[in-house]
This record gives C-alpha cells, structure tokens and sequence, in this order.
C-alpha cells in the first residue's frame, strides 16, 4: 500500500529492512521446538535477530507479569482517570501501547463493521479504481453474487438490464446471481466473496489520496461515525495534551490477508502531530515494527493482538513503523475469543474471514 521508495538492491541494506525480511520469512519452529523456546517472548527493544521471536515484546505477558517484572526501557504510563493500563517506552516518546483495550463483544463490532459499513461508498477502497464504486459488497458475498462488467469500455451493454436484478449500482459493473448469466457471457467477472479478500484498504471521513499521499477534500466523504469517532476520543486520551480533545476527521482501515505485510513508513500528512493516530487492531495476531526516524535505526519489534490499541504522538509520529508478518497459522493467531463470540450461523462468513486476516483501523486528526 506505501510505496516502496527505495530502488531494487537496496531491500537489506538498512535495520528497519533486515527486520522487516527476518520476520516477514520467520516460519513457526516445530511443536518440540516451540516448547523449548517458550517463556523467552517479553524481551526489552532492540531487534535481537536470529530468525525467532525472542526480542518480540509482548505487553500482554508484561501485563500479565505485573509492574515489578518490566524489563529495561518499558514502563507502565497509566493515566489518572483512563481506566486501562497503558505502556510505554523510555526512549520512544509519544508512542502508547493499550493491551487488550476492547472487549471481544466491541472487537466483534469493529469487524463486522470494517466488513460490511466502511468500505461502502463514497468511502473509497483499493477496489474503487478498478470497478468503481461498490455498494454492498459483504451482502453480494454472502449471497455468492458475482460481479461483472455490464459495459465495456467502448460503452456497449454486455449484460441485458433485465437480468440484472436489484442489485444494480451506478458504475460499468453489477452483481448477479451466477444462474442469470452463462460463463461465455462474462468477458470480466469476478466472485463478490473473492473481491472481499481482496480489500485491502478502505478509507473514512477525509479521503486518502494514495497517489497524491495526501488528503482530497474534494473528494465526497462521509464523516466519520460517531461511535467511532467517539470511541478514538476515549481512546486517546494518554496520548493527548492536556486540556484537549481529539476529532476524528479521517481513518484507514487496512486488511491484511495471510502473506500481506505493511513496509516501513511515517505517516506525516496531518498538520498537528501533537494528536495522535489511534490505531486498533482486530483479528489475528501480527508484529509491528517501532523503528526510529530514518531506516538506518533498529526498530523494536511488539506482538499486536485483536484489540489492542496503539497511539502514536508527538516524536513518535516521525518514527519508521509497519507491519511484517500476521500470523495466521494454526494456534498462533490468538483469536480464541472472537471464534466463540462469531459461532453463530449469522456470522460465518465474518469467522471464515478472520481466522486468516487482520483488520487494523487508524484514526486521525487531519487539522
Ligand atoms: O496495521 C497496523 O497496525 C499499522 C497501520 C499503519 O501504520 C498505517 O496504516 O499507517
Ligand atoms: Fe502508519
């Protein structure tokens, strides 16, 4: 999703990028391997290398340890009157690490909404450039519709309207039952159910413009929801100077499938940086990366877990992060919760989709 800046050959030549590679290739070790290793997760920053997951920090078994067990350079920074226990790092100011800051009720919420509300027009997906815009696209997915192309770029019908149903939207393709049309009739069709994995982000309130990496007033747009927009205000609020509040003007909600990984990047194109980015994370287990204000600084890799929250303010705002490796295999994704909480027929297709993805959501004051 960001570019890659840097020219081809120059991919290990930094710490970020060796970290980047080393974790996005880890492969978990064998089951008598991984019980020899276990107890060695919630080691301090740094990047310890050496293909295991030694030096990742786990703030959920710190949590779990209690305060007087912190390794070197992590702290508790618990705010008066924030009701969560909240992280942080000595020597990388204005980041704040929330463990398990929604419930598996509230993470629930959150997925299906990143399914079926947010990518609705006029927020714009990844999918928008390709097919214009698409309405009710977990719907169609449900329903196993297929969408194809009713007009061709020359501006021919493809598809006689009659055949087309209810379901028509406003751009050159449509869904359909996959019984209304014969194969030889769709010159360009696609499952609504694998359009669905191939989100890859969906934008809300102001509009991200990828290309320009900027925002697009002129875009139409919706505001952001109240809830959550006043679900990042709560949530903020560690990060946030005091006196203030934070407005939720415009999010990305990226979705990431079993080998998908987000590079090292900065995300700078808001005007204040003393509001942080409130980003959530929801669905399997992933490593993200806290890096330092160019490549060249190693950056401390921390286990995001479904419903753990990040904020990033201040310094921490010019700091390298990303995303190298989700973990989607077997036992490693920590979704237990949410597959009892998604066990009902209703919620099947959402189940099925996170038991190999992860949702992060990232909220953000643009002014
Ligand atoms: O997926 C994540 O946790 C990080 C996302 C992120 O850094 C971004 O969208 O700018
Ligand atoms: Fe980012």
């Amino acid at each position: 999703m960001y570019a890659e800046t840097e020219p081809g050959g120059a991919a290990e030549r930094t710490a970020f990028r060796r970290a980047e590679k080393q974790y996005k290739l880890y492969k978990p070790p064998s089951r008598k391997g991984r019980s020899k290793s276990r107890g060695k997760q919630a080691g301090g920053g740094g990047f310890g290398g050496g293909g295991d997951l030694s030096a990742v920090v786990d703030f959920h078994a710190l949590l779990a340890a209690g305060e007087g067990e912190l390794p070197a350079g992590i702290r508790r920074c618990d705010r008066a009157g924030f009701h969560l226990p909240v992280f942080c790092f000595l020597d990388r100011p204005g980041f704040y690490f929330i463990p398990g800051a929604l419930s598996t009720e509230e993470q629930c919420y959150w997925i299906r909404e990143s399914l079926k509300t947010f990518p609705q027009p006029p927020n714009r997906t990844n999918l928008t450039a390709t097919y214009g815009p698409i309405s009710d696209l977990f719907i169609a997915a449900k329903n196993q519709k297929i969408l194809v192309e009713v007009q061709s770029s020359n501006g021919q019908e493809r598809i006689e309207q009659n055949n087309v149903g209810e379901n028509a939207h406003p751009g050159k393709f449509k869904f359909v039952d996959g019984s209304e049309i014969q194969k030889e009739e769709r010159p360009k069709s696609t499952m609504a159910a694998a359009l669905v994995r191939k989100l890859r982000w969906s934008t809300l309130g102001l509009q991200f413009d990828w290309s320009k990496r900027n925002y697009d007033v002129s875009l139409p747009h919706n505001k952001i929801p109240d809830d959550l927009a006043t679900l990042a205000k709560k949530m903020a609020v560690p990060a946030m100077p005091s006196g203030e509040e934070f407005t939720a003007e415009a999010a990305i909600v990226n979705y990431y499938g079993p080998s998908d990984m987000l590079g090292g990047h900065v995300d700078d194109m808001e005007a204040d940086w003393t509001k942080p980015i409130v980003s959530i994370s929801l669905g399997c287990k992933c490593i993200f990366l806290l890096g330092g204000k160019t490549r060249d600084e190693a950056p401390t890799p921390m286990f995001l877990r479904s419903g753990d929250i990040v904020l990033m303010a201040g310094e921490a705002r010019e700091r390298f992060h990303g995303v190298p490796r989700i973990f989607t295999e077997g036992d490693q994704q920590d979704i237990s919760g949410l597959v009892s909480e998604l066990s009902d027929d209703d919620d099947r297709f959402i189940l099925d989709y996170i038991h190999n993805s992860r949702i992060n959501i990232n909220i953000r004051q643009v002014y």
